[in-house]
């Protein structure tokens, strides 16, 4: 499958952003420490949610998913092992870890995969629940945690305030036995989420959103009802995808304080912004300037728009510098941006972008969600055709794709597999 993209057609007009894939990957399994039923609603209908629901099912839970609604039916007695092939899939596999050993005693969890920007280590994620009385090893490609006794609070200090890490911690956590302290926990909005959905279902958590989270353990959760907050990398692409052509473009049903980080990245790149409601608006009256952006950890600039602000910058006026303090290889868009004529150079974790006023449509590869995603904002504002090959990346966490831009006004559609020239 690839994806062609006729650039050069502005995009304006309104775009509905999907439920968080980073908060439904989080809160499907934390359910698999609740007893009895439980609803989610507004979970985007992405290939990793999929993936997700696959391994709710095999490890023994009965899963009903229709659109943006999943049910599903967690029993008594569950599986402690997630399928391997499964597993390897996803980096969220690795949030099985936390609830599994804390409700059956034992875990088993192949290492897990995800978007391929660095080397992802878990010893974070480990650590932790060591903390708490759990031995991990790895065996045969799974980590293995086992607390045959339970898990008991204390006191647990991040090294790095990783979001996989602190989400594990508050789950184990939540039916540990007695009080957890999470110090230099991260604070982005995904783990807030997790929280209130963990607190619907009758846990005990407080201070997420702060960088010190504290659990009080209980005996058991309930199910229940929970919806999902809108995704705000997929708010941000669209505002970035929009502002390619100039716009106007508006994100509807977001949390506009979610992505203040990135508004006011744009403002200082000139670009005027609207924000009312579950709203914002964007356009630009002028070639856009250059800015300096530098990820961190949440309030920081998120590192999942990292990619995507790098094609917005290929047009600015001046030079931007775009540094990436998350992951240590995460500039894999930026030879592909160059095909399309983008002039940008990578020293170490620095990017600098020297602004040009005219990009051409190429065959390019999408290598990971992210840098997929910026292809495609840069395939909308190169002259002619750019097609986009590896379209499995990008449809791991953007829901309806084509059909979203194409209500902007874009001209993208999928075709099964092109003919390449032949030369005789
Ligand atoms: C499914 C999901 O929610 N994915 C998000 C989550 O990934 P993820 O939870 O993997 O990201 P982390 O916050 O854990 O990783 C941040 C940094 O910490 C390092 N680290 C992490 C854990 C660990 O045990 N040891 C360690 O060294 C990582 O290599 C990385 O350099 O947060 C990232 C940072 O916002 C986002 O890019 C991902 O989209
Ligand atoms: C890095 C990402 O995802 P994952 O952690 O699932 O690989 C992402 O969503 O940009």
């Amino acid at each position: 499958m690839q994806l062609v993209v006729e650039g050069g057609h502005p995009l304006s007009g309104e775009v509905l952003i999907s439920g968080a894939k980073n908060a439904a990957l989080a809160i499907l399994p934390a359910l698999a420490m609740t007893q009895g039923n439980s609803l989610l609603t507004n979970i985007p209908d992405i290939a990793d949610v999929r993936v997700m629901l696959r391994i709710l099912e095999e490890i023994g839970c009965a899963v009903e998913h229709d659109g943006e609604r999943v049910r599903l039916e967690v029993p008594a007695h569950l599986n402690p092992e997630v399928p391997y092939s499964e597993g390897k899939q996803l980096r969220a596999s690795s949030l099985l870890l936390g609830p599994l050993v804390a409700r059956l005693g034992e875990a088993r969890v192949p290492l897990p995969g995800g978007c391929k920007i660095g080397s992802r280590p878990i010893d974070l994620h480990l650590k932790a629940l060591e903390a708490l009385g759990a031995q991990c090893v790895v065996e045969h490609g799974f980590v293995v945690a086992r607390a045959p006794l339970g898990l008991h609070g204390g006191p647990i200090y991040l090294d790095f305030p990783s979001v996989g890490a602190t989400e594990n911690a508050i789950m184990a956590a939540a039916l540990a036995q007695g009080t957890t302290v999470i110090h230099n926990a991260a604070r982005e909005p995904e783990i807030v989420d997790l929280a209130t959905a963990l607190n619907r279902f009758g846990a005990r958590v407080v201070g997420a959103g702060t960088d010190v989270i504290r659990v009080k353990g209980v005996d058991g959760l309930s199910g229940g009802e929970h919806s999902i907050i809108p995704d705000r990398i997929e708010t941000g692409t669209y505002l970035l995808a929009g502002l390619m052509g100039g716009g106007p473009v508006v994100v509807s049903h977001v949390i506009p304080t979610h992505i203040e980080p990135l508004l006011a990245k744009l403002e200082e790149a000139g670009v005027r912004l609207m924000v009312g409601g579950d709203q914002v608006r964007a356009w630009l009256d002028e070639r856009p300037r250059a800015v300096q952006v530098k990820t961190l950890p949440y309030p920081g600039f998120p590192t999942d728009l990292q990619p995507q602000i790098t094609s917005f910058l290929l047009q600015a006026e001046g030079t931007s510098i775009v540094t990436e303090r998350i992951f240590e290889d995460r500039f894999g868009h930026v030879d592909e941006l160059k095909r399309l004529g983008a002039r940008i150079k990578t020293e170490g974790r620095t990017a600098v972008i020297e602004g040009v006023e005219r990009l051409s449509g190429a065959p390019i590869t999408a290598t990971d969600l992210r840098q997929g995603a910026s292809l495609v904002l840069a395939g909308l504002a190169a002259e002619g055709e750019t097609v986009i090959d590896g379209l499995e990346h990008l449809d791991r966490g953007y829901e309806h794709l084509e059909e979203k831009l194409a209500a902007l006004g874009a001209r993208v559609h999928r075709v099964e597999g092109i003919q390449e020239p032949v030369w005789v």
